[in-house]
């Protein structure tokens, strides 16, 4: 395909992601139903539709158009970003057609006139719980969620250490570099796309990990031989690296409410090395106040992750976020009758808001006055990692 045919393409499936539909299924269908487009122009393509998602409102603001349309979000982009390619609207084969003069007119060069919302694209609901958390930080964070994620690894320690893993994916073409906060992590600074078909991480040698995530796992403190429950597992990424902190030694449990979730997690638990139980109701039943250490990480509003998920930027609503919130909190309880005496929980979201982070162990204290905090720390999003906050509870 041509730039311009790309560019083309990604309007062609942002206009259905404004109608509604989710960025992930639309960029499915189109690949299925493009035979003629190569592994690289998808590539090319799902950038193009990520990076506008990014900054959907301050696309559509430097577009100057008065109503969004993907011609406008990619318009927009290229404005911000790449201002020479608006010279591939040329109209030859698949590209754009070219600019018309009101287009060109409308068109704004910096962001300075717009509002904070818009510059730093954000839905307006969320501006006064955004300043509460963030205070002064507020344009700093939410600039940094503008831009792309980085690609981190987790090495694990079972199969290598972080220098014999680096080693094995240079022979693979992909090099990276180690991360100062997170002992075991490598970011990978080139190859990227060809992580996922490395012998290094088929043998289990690495996982794809954001740097902050694994800090998160760590503060679990998880020790061999211990009982530890990841009691929102999900995928199980951390429950893969908290089976690495215990040495593969004691007994791993990953529960989740939606069990499909979890649905590839004995794959790539055998592809580590490691053995975990997948809980349900019932074991946990079983279990109750038999755990050392539960991780909670919990289903939030995702504000820390919106570079990697940028279509849940947009979908969010208040009546999500109160859900959440109120949801946070029943987990919270659950986790206090699953963790013993001597015990700890910890209580992990990859979110911005203070209403997800600080007041829901302030509220868990409250209702628990037993219970104590132990540390607790919040992880800014920017070039070390995802946005998260963890809190330790005692029972
Ligand atoms: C933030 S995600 C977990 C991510 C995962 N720990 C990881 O590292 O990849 C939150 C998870 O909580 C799950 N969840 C939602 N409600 C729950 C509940 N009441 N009890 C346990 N898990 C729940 C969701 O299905 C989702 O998989």
């Amino acid at each position: 395909m041509t730039p311009g045919g790309r560019l083309s393409a990604a309007m062609e499936i942002l206009d259905a992601v404004i109608a509604g539909e989710p960025a992930e299924r639309v960029l499915t269908r189109w690949a299925r139903a493009s035979r003629f487009a190569g592994s690289k122009d998808r590539a090319a393509i799902r950038d193009i539709v990520y990076d506008v998602l990014r900054r959907r409102r301050s696309c559509l603001w430097s577009s100057g158009a008065g109503q969004e349309s993907g011609r406008a979000l990619v318009t927009g982009l290229l404005v911000q970003t790449a201002p020479q390619d608006l010279t591939l609207y040329d109209g030859a084969g698949h590209a754009p057609a070219p600019l018309g003069a009101e287009e060109e007119a409308g068109q704004r060069a910096t962001l300075d006139e717009a509002r904070v919302a818009v510059r730093c694209d954000f839905p307006d609901f969320l501006e006064p719980e955004l300043r509460r958390s963030l205070d002064e930080r507020l344009e700093q964070v939410m600039t940094a969620l503008r831009d792309r994620a980085p690609v981190d690894l987790r090495v694990n320690r079972l199969r290598a250490t972080p220098d014999q893993a680096a080693q094995a994916l240079r022979a693979e073409g992909i090099e990276t570099e180690p991360l100062a906060d997170a002992p075991d992590a490598l970011r990978v600074v080139a190859g990227q796309r060809g992580v996922a078909g490395s012998r290094a991480y088929r043998d289990g040698m690495v996982e794809l990990q954001d740097a902050a995530s694994q800090q998160v796992a760590a503060a679990v403190r998880a020790e061999k031989g211990m009982r530890v429950l990841d009691l929102c597992a999900g995928g199980g990424g951390k429950t893969l690296a908290l089976a690495a902190h215990m040495g593969g030694q004691g007994t791993l449990a990953a529960y989740d409410a939606n069990p499909a979730r979890m649905r590839d997690l004995p794959a790539r638990a055998e592809r580590a090395g490691v053995r975990v139980t997948i809980a349900d109701d019932g074991l946990l039943a079983r279990m109750q106040g038999a755990f050392d250490r539960v991780l909670v990480d919990a289903p939030c509003s995702g504000t820390g992750a919106w570079r990697r998920n940028p279509d849940q930027k947009w979908r969010l609503t208040q009546a999500d976020l109160a859900e959440l919130v109120a949801l946070q909190a029943r987990i919270l309880d659950r986790a206090l009758t699953l963790v013993r005496p001597e015990g700890r929980i910890l209580y992990a979201t990859c979110s911005l808001l203070a209403c997800e982070n600080e007041d829901q162990p302030r509220a868990f204290l409250d209702r628990h006055d037993h219970a104590l905090k132990g540390a607790e720390r919040r992880l800014d999003p920017g070039p070390g990692g995802d946005g998260f906050y963890f809190c330790e509870l005692l029972p």
